[in-house]
């Protein structure tokens, strides 16, 4: 019996109080808007809004195309929903469906940059619904409905799309068909079938199954090769019991009436109806190489590990993230609006459809460049059984899909802007992704790949034993609690956390058999340097970030984390009692500051407190070693607040010479300066000193101090809007991670994946 490899899996389980404060945490639910242009001055508000606003009205009166040169509407999309058919949970009603909708409007930025607020309509009246969306046009590029229960759907999808002049798109029927019909398209080439005669059973005949079933008759699928059911079975011709005419179109000649009589010698099985529906006795029943696409969210018809029990030929899919080959439209919605965006298509029509169908099971059977194996849990994926499709996190879907359903759209003349440079076009798709959670997105799944003990040296706090929980839960390796056994279990009681997991070791300090090696190590350490063999031993007892330190130091750890009961420097300095900086480094810190759309490393933000020129330089070389481990190759711009020489001052002057010192070093990575902060960071200031070394702004900026450092990343924390990771620890001999005072358990894990990660 085949094994559904734990390595292949993508480690998402999460718990229901996990996802309850998930959503829950900080500002509730999961979109907030912002603005796009400054709002601050009298100005400012003349030019948004009155007498200013007055202007691009009037504009758009004359010429209504110039709404998407003056206002959102051009990258804005609705995703509506009345929550009749909430993925395979049923009818909950609009407002339970928010959750749902509020997700896919977060999918839809951060896969395809496209902006999407999401519309619960409390109705399950076709005509009301319809009139309520029917009105919204101006205000959007593209209607997404959602989660409307069939034959609802149809009607809704099919008079929208006559009343509105931008593309309406039902995501459950056209999105889950497109994205099974790639995976299909490549299953049957894998298994060597002709469509022609391969036989499908399709179990569910509502929005998404009705839509599966006309795309692949649509691709060649003989109409007679096909049976739907339903809750009452097989949808047979002359049925007449809980029919309707969507469901009639597609009966079978056939005399078959149950699920268990269709799904005898079928080639092929799609799920589209509800958790649990298919039995081993079905799948078991199918012809050689059967292809199980059980697709029912968030639970499928049968998991990959049921059939792997009674069966080892079949290709698997399902909805989810967490086995392979995950079929979900969340491969399709985003990347499809984002390209009928670009060239203001007036609708998505079947062309557009079956060129994203195209893209995606294209993508999947070319091999696999290595900026994008990290997406791939690490391994490269080949195209085969466990590989049918593409993965949501694949960074080539942003340009391979849109450009395809954009050139769809331009030859089938729905297209109300052409784009002549379709290159020009998917390079400027690729750089729309979200470097945030493409860069962490990088590294977790690099250290999924290689496991690391990380010791969690704080862990009777509540947010560390949650970030090392997640940290188990993520599979990025076991987390070491280091603590009392008993304060930890009451802390974990407390907070209804589960300890009894794998991927969870607490050692507890006082008991721990390697404490006389601990102190021996640190005793040898320290004894030149005034401390006593019982200050070791005191050290090693009672201070878990000495105990810590020195597990890694010895090998009993990879890594460690620490920092929030005890101040960066206190931290820092216990640390470096137990490991010695890396021969011929540096240590410093280096925070990274994620803001639209730009990563940019910023140091040194923890240690040097005035840097002189020569630590200046190293300041920059572990600065850009670490932006180089981390993917971005290193422009390294030496910050100060003066530009080539002015003004003049004594303070540039130590930036001018630690250039100097660069040259002589001649290291192999871009720098320049001293530069003030709008020079390095913009390209057209920049071209004010053609001289300039930078190809282009600058991604490392290296402060003339660590008050400019730590002022500015705080600054573009609280008032920029940017996501600031770190400080990451840098230059030190072993991985260890100091967190700030009082960090979320979030940050936590980034700073454990960090020092898992093997940055030091
Ligand atoms: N992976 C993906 O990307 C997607 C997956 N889905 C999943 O597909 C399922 C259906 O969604 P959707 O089409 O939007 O919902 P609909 O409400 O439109 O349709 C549900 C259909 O499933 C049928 N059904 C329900 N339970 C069973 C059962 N036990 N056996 C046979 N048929 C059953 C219903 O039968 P009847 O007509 O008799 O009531 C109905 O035809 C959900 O689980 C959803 O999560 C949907 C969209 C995308
Ligand atoms: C994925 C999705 O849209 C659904 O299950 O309804
Ligand atoms: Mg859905």
């Amino acid at each position: 019996m085949p094994d559904i490899d734990k390595k292949d899996r993508p480690a998402t389980s999460v718990t229901d109080q996990e996802a309850l404060d998930f959503h829950a945490t900080g500002r509730p639910g999961k979109l907030e808007i912002n603005p796009t242009k400054p709002m601050a001055t009298q100005r400012d508000l003349s030019l948004a809004y009155s007498p200013g606003v007055a202007v691009p009205v009037k504009a758009i009166a004359a010429d209504p195309q110039t709404a998407y040169d003056y206002t959102a509407r051009g990258n804005m999309v609705a995703v509506i929903s009345n929550g009749t058919a909430i993925l395979g949970l049923g009818n909950l009603g609009a407002l339970a469906s928010k959750p749902v909708m509020e997700g896919k409007a977060v999918l839809f930025k951060r896969f395809a940059d496209v902006d999407s607020i999401d519309l619960e309509i409390d109705t399950e009246n076709v005509d009301e619904f319809i009139n309520c969306v029917r009105f919204l046009g101006p205000s959007f590029g593209g209607i997404n409905l959602e989660d409307i229960k069939a034959p609802d759907c149809f009607v809704i999808e099919s008079r929208l799309r006559e009343l509105m002049d931008i593309p309406v798109f039902h995501d459950d029927q056209h999105g889950t068909a497109i994205i099974a019909a790639a995976g299909l398209i490549n299953a049957l080439e894998l298994t060597g079938r002709d469509l022609k005669s391969t036989k499908l059973v399709c179990n569910g005949a509502g929005a998404a199954a009705i839509a599966c079933v006309e795309l692949v008759k649509a691709m060649g699928f003989a109409p007679d090769n096909i049976i739907l059911c339903d809750t009452k079975g097989v949808i047979y011709q002359g049925r007449t019991e809980g029919m309707n005419q969507w469901k009639s179109a597609h009966a079978a000649k056939t005399d078959a009436r149950t699920l268990e009589e269709a799904m005898e010698g079928a080639d092929v099985v799609f799920g589209l109806s509800q958790k649990g529906a298919f039995s081993a006795e079905m799948i078991r029943s199918m012809a050689d190489r059967p292809i199980i696409f059980a697709m029912a969210n968030p639970d499928p018809e049968i998991t990959p590990e049921e059939v792997a029990r009674i069966r080892d030929d079949a290709i698997m899919a399902t909805g989810r993230s967490d086995y392979p080959n995950q079929v979900n439209n969340v491969l399709g919605f985003p990347y499809i609006f984002r390209g009928a965006l670009d060239v203001r298509a007036s609708t998505i029509n079947d062309a557009m459809k079956i060129a994203a169908v195209r893209a995606l099971a294209n993508l999947a059977r070319e091999d696999v460049p290595d900026d994008v194996v990290a997406a791939y849990q690490g391994n490269r994926p080949r195209f085969g059984s466990q590989y049918i499709i593409p993965v949501p996190f694949d960074p080539r879907l942003i340009s391979a899909i849109p450009v395809a359903v954009a050139e769809a759209a331009i030859e089938t003349g729905v297209a109300r802007k052409v784009i002549t440079d379709m290159a020009g076009y998917a390079r400027e798709l690729s750089a729309r992704r979200d470097p945030i959670a493409s860069t962490l997105a990088s590294l977790y799944e690099r250290v999924r790949r290689r496991p690391k003990r990380i010791v969690f040296a704080e862990a009777e706090e509540e947010q560390v034993l949650r970030a090392a929980m997640s940290y188990a839960n993520q599979e990025l390796g076991t987390a070491i609690l280091l603590g009392r056994e008993d304060l930890i279990r009451a802390t974990a009681e407390r907070a209804g956390i589960d300890l009894n997991r794998p991927g969870l070791e607490i050692v507890n300090a006082r008991i721990s058999t390697r404490v006389e090696a601990y102190i021996d190590y640190l005793y040898a350490r320290l004894q030149r340097h005034g401390y006593l063999h019982r200050d070791a031993q005191r050290l090693i007892h009672n201070d878990r970030n000495h105990f810590a330190a020195t597990m890694v130091a010895l090998g009993d750890a990879d890594g460690m984390v620490t920092g929030i009961t005890r101040n960066y420097s206190t931290a820092l300095e216990d640390v470096r009692r137990c490991i010695d900086e890396k021969p011929g480094h540096r240590v410093i810190g280096v925070s990274l500051a994620l803001c639209r759309g730009r990563t940019v490393f910023v140091a040194d933000t923890a240690v040097h407190d005035m840097p002189t020129a020569e630590q200046l330089a190293d300041i920059a070389e572990e600065a850009a070693g670490l932006a180089r481990r981390m993917g971005y190759p290193p422009r390294v711009a030496m910050l100060a607040y003066s530009t080539f020489g002015h003004p003049s001052g004594e303070r540039s002057e130590r930036v001018r010479e630690a250039v100097k010192i660069l040259d002589k070093r001649r290291v192999d990575f871009e720098y320049d300066g001293e530069m003030a902060a709008d020079v390095a960071l913009n390209r057209k200031v920049m071209e004010q000193y053609p001289f300039c070394r930078l190809s282009g702004p600058a991604n490392v900026l290296v402060m003339p101090a660590f008050h400019s450092a730590s002022i500015s990343t705080k600054m573009l924390q609280e008032l920029g809007g940017s996501t600031v990771i770190g400080p990451i620890l840098v230059g030190l001999d072993k991985p260890v991670q100091i967190t700030s005072m009082g960090a979320k358990d979030s940050d936590i894990v980034n700073m454990a994946a960090i020092a898992a990660y093997g940055v030091s």
